[in-house]
């Protein structure tokens, strides 16, 4: 080896928007080695592609829904279609990369020793009947809805981490994401920010969905990669909110807009 790395972290869903800009900000650190696995389904090479060819950096195209055999210190689990037209386009495989995908992800933290984050959701809270919402509250979810296939997949992935830690002593990490906007979401990404800014560039109607008086909370990207490396590097284990006021993360209650 002709460089020290005294950590190497496997991201899982590197090549995605928040997955890449957790690569980019890991790669920083020269004492990582970073090694990113993504089925490019809503990933892209285009947004690694400053690290393609770097001494620190792999990429391996790789389903997290089959095993994946390295040996590595921290795992970031991204991997897994993250807005509703992507993750309702193949409900069985959405569900599949939440549950067999974690499972395997889990598997290998317990093989090698690693600790583990899961980016889970705040559509673990269902449609809350609480606001905002807290990591106390166990939230109002329709397992047979349309977003089941991602809502109840998280809960399950999250099930997984606290009994593989209970159970394998596994170090865990769960954060639960919020709506996350900045620069290399997709055009096409579907959700409200990049459609309505892509909508108000194009000069066209934006397109409010009933009932319209639905809320959430936004947070920027940059700062969501903040939060995963603080909480995978903290003592908590969470789940903590990030990008929404909570109970465990009071240092992480990004500003509501
Ligand atoms: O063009 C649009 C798009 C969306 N919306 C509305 O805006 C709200 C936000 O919808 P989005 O499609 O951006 O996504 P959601 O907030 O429902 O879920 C998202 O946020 C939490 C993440 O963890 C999830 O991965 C992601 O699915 C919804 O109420 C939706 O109906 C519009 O009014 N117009």
């Amino acid at each position: 080896k002709f460089f020290q790395a005294n950590m190497r972290i496997l991201v899982t869903g590197g090549a995605g928007f928040i997955g890449s800009h957790l690569v980019d900000k890991l790669m920083e650190n020269e004492k990582n080695e970073v090694i990113v696995a993504d089925n490019f389904f809503t990933g892209s090479k285009d947004n690694l592609k400053k690290w393609i060819g770097h001494p620190r950096f792999e990429l391996i195209r790789h389903d997290v829904t089959e095993p994946l055999l390295v040996e590595v210190d921290q795992i970031y689990h991204l991997a897994c279609p993250a807005s509703p037209i992507f993750y309702k386009h193949n409900p069985v495989k959405t569900i599949k990369t939440n549950v067999i995908g974690t499972l395997n992800m889990l598997g290998l933290a317990k093989r090698v020793g690693a600790r583990i984050l899961l980016t889970s959701t705040s559509e673990v809270y269902g449609d809350p009947l609480e606001h905002p919402q807290t990591e106390a509250y166990w939230g109002n979810v329709n397992p047979i809805g349309v977003r089941s296939c991602y809502d109840e997949g998280k809960r399950v992935a999250e099930t997984l981490m606290f009994d593989y830690h209970r159970q394998h002593g596994i170090e865990i990490r769960i954060a639960r994401i919020f709506n996350t906007y900045g620069p290399r979401m997709n055009i096409d990404d579907g959700r409200v920010v990049s459609n309505f800014i892509a909508q108000a560039i194009r000069g066209e109607a934006l397109t409010v969905q009933k009932p319209g008086t639905q809320t959430r909370s936004f947070c920027y990207v940059a700062d969501m990669v903040n939060g995963l490396m603080k909480l995978m590097n903290g003592d908590n284990t969470g789940p903590i909110n990030i990008g929404n006021p909570g109970v465990n993360s009071p240092c992480w209650n990004l500003p509501r807009m």
